[in-house]
């Protein structure tokens, strides 16, 4: 899978079912890493009427280390705070795995991130109106900019 959809700590159920929903439709990974602010056990799921869930390549970590630690690729912070917009940069080797991470709802990816990371912080561009775009969208912005680079492998 070239692309990956990392969910920092989510707190807001149907964020996470709208973004899994974009990956089941897109053949995109994705990571959620814990803890979590809402149950994924099989009843909840079935309750949530959440009938793609299995289709998701889902996998979950304990933590930011346990996730970097199990992962290899090209790492893209997703983050009001970046300097750089999302589409600047080039994802169209499939090749290679892309991973994107979004943050928490409440207070965003943790800022020690950007130390290590600051170049591949990335906002998607918008006005001072808002604080920050719903994380569900900017999911699938990133998705939809990284597949609209690639020529959209294997989608019709
Ligand atoms: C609701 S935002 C909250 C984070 C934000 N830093 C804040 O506290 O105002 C949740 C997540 O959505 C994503 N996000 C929302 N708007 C964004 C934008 N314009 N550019 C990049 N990411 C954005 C980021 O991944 C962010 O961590």
């Amino acid at each position: 899978m070239a692309i990956h959809v990392v969910l920092y700590q989510p707190e807001i159920p149907s964020n996470t079912a709208n973004i899994a929903r974009t990956c089941a439709a897109t053949d995109t990974a994705l990571h959620l890493i814990r803890p979590l602010g809402f149950s994924t056990d099989e009843k909840m799921i079935k309750q949530a009427g959440l009938d793609f869930w299995q289709s998701v390549n889902i996998t979950y970590y304990d933590s930011l280390d346990d996730f970097f630690s199990k992962n290899h690729g090209e790492f893209y912070y997703i983050e009001t705070f970046g300097e750089t917009a999302h589409s600047s940069f080039d994802f169209s080797d499939v090749s290679k795995e892309h991973y994107f991470m979004f943050g928490k709802e409440t207070t965003g990816l943790p800022k020690d991130l950007l130390r290590t990371h600051k170049d591949h912080f990335l906002r998607i561009p918008m006005n001072d109106h808002v604080r920050s775009l719903n994380l569900s969208n900017t999911a699938a912005i990133l998705v939809y900019e990284a597949l609209r680079q690639q020529g959209f492998p294997n989608l019709k």
